[in-house]
């Protein structure tokens, strides 16, 4: 995943190893040629080409397309700016108008602008763009979605239902962070990647994809999968809940540390109420989950402190996040922490630990580095920070949008942690058990039933 500036030095490198801009450009109005046709299904396109390279994309595109024998008409209400841009429209022999009045169509697509949007777009422009999207059944977006900052997400000028909602968004070349983060994630709709040969390499931020969870070790026994210890409060539903998910995430071994009952309590998940200082010395513990349910009174902060104390590798969430202070960090060994702010807490922990940022990326990074914890920025567009490195994660089902949701979360990160000792690996694997436990449990479920979803969730991933 590429910031604009990154993504304009990766094709320069390119073009340093004799690559001709116009062979990026071919590839990339074919490539999404490939993925019109498909949509349109025989019928008219629209193309709306700006007056840059993005443009020149829809040339290309449309000149592949018409080349199928599809009917194309290009809206061009600017012309082609550059050299590259007028070749581009030169190979399109069709029909160019400067305004869309009366045209209807199958797909329309925007080439307007990409990453070289400079300034918000103008009335004329939004309502070119919104008469457009109205009177096509589809639209694809090459690129961006016109309006949409490339690194940040958000729309230049605007609110998010300024710019409307795309079938289809092709990324030229990399990823860019509006592909998975910020206000753009409503218009984007399915994201797809077409290479035009930039090289894919190991950079700072990337996407997340699901790999394969390690199952047990031949010789595993419940010690050595990990054992799990969550710090209950004065809430006991929410630790039992994530106690539950972390069960079911395969850990080994789950303890509950709670003073209190609860009906939900099931059988199989061990309580101990002994002081906490004593049961968390308990050197088989692999990792420790503190926070759902804990409170925010003198003893709840005892209760983080003695965790942080303890030395074991941490998940902290919800209250622990709230109560949370450089000073109590100032105990820790190197033991792997990893922190699952929503953004409110995210905003609250910058707060304490004095940072800040303009966008979700910049606050979360900033956080991990002034903490030395890993940071998992929890919402619609999740990321990971750790150190310098961020991970952003394809869109998961609005239905994990419910109360105790992150319960579960938290409980599937600690078994996670529990099993790798990684932090950063942790959470990737939570994030995709987490969504995938989502896909099992369909539409309108509640944290309970998203939590027994992490079992065929991982059946899934193994
Ligand atoms: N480089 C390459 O080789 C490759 C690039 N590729 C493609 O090129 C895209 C980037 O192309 P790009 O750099 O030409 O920028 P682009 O987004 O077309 O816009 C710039 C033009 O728009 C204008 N403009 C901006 N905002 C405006 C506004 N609000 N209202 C009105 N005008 C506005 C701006 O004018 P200016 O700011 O100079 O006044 C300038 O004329 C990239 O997203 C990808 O699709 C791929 O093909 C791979 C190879
Ligand atoms: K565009």
């Amino acid at each position: 995943m590429l910031t604009t500036d990154q993504m304009r030095a990766a094709e320069a490198a390119l073009f340093d190893t004799g690559v001709e801009e116009w062979a990026l450009m071919s590839q990339a109005g074919h490539g999404a040629a490939q993925w019109i046709a498909r949509l349109a299904a025989g019928g008219p396109v629209t193309v709306l080409c700006g007056p840059g390279h993005n443009g020149g994309d829809g040339y290309v595109a449309a000149a592949a397309l018409k080349a199928r024998g599809l009917t194309v008409r290009v809206v061009a209400p600017i012309s082609p700016q550059t050299d590259l841009a007028r070749h581009a429209a030169s190979t399109f022999e069709g029909e160019v108008l400067s305004d869309g009045e009366g045209l209807k169509g199958t797909v329309f697509v925007d080439a307007m602008f990409g990453i070289g949007l400079s300034r918000p777009l103008s009335h004329e422009h939004r309502a070119l763009i919104r008469d457009l999207h109205a009177s096509h059944e589809r639209a694809v977006a090459l690129d961006v979605p016109s309006g949409v900052d490339c690194d940040t997400g958000d729309v230049v000028g605007g609110e998010g239902d300024d710019v409307p909602h795309y079938a289809l968004t092709l990324a030229f070349g990399a990823w860019k962070p509006a592909h998975f983060s910020g206000p753009a994630l409503a218009t984007i709709g399915a994201a797809r990647l077409v290479d035009i040969g930039v090289p894919d390499r190991d950079g700072e931020m990337r996407l997340s994809l699901p790999e394969r969870i390690a199952p047990p070790a031949f010789d595993a026994h419940k010690y050595t999968r990990g054992l799990v210890a969550v710090v209950g409060g004065a809430m006991a539903g929410a630790s039992l809940m994530a106690s539950r998910a972390a069960a079911l995430a395969g850990a080994g071994y789950v303890k509950w540390l709670s003073e209190h009952d609860h009906p939900g309590h099931p059988p199989d998940l061990v309580k101990d109420n002994a002081p906490l200082a004593d049961m968390l010395g308990d050197e088989r513990i692999g990792a420790v989950l503190i926070g759902p349910g804990l409170g925010r009174d003198d003893t709840a902060r005892e209760r983080l402190e003695a965790a942080v104390r303890s030395g074991h590798p941490l998940v902290l969430d919800a209250d622990a996040l709230v109560l949370l202070t450089p000073e109590i960090l100032a105990a820790e060994t190197d033991a792997p922490i990893l922190l699952t702010p929503h953004e409110g807490e995210l905003s609250r922990l910058c707060d304490a630990f004095d940072v800040a940022g303009d966008t979700k990326r910049e606050r979360a990074l900033a956080l991990s580095q002034a903490s030395g914890c890993a940071v998992l920025a929890k919402g619609a567009d999740t990321l990971l920070a750790s150190g310098a490195d961020v991970r952003f994660f394809p869109p998961a089902s609005r239905w994990l949008s419910v109360a105790g949701s992150g319960d579960v979360l938290a409980g599937i990160c600690t078994a996670r942690l529990a099993a790798t000792g990684d932090a950063m690996q942790a959470a990737c694997e939570a994030v995709h058990l987490h969504g995938r436990a989502a896909r099992h449990a369909g539409a309108g479920f509640t944290a309970t039933m998203l939590a027994e979803a992490v079992h065929p969730a991982l059946e899934d991933m193994l």
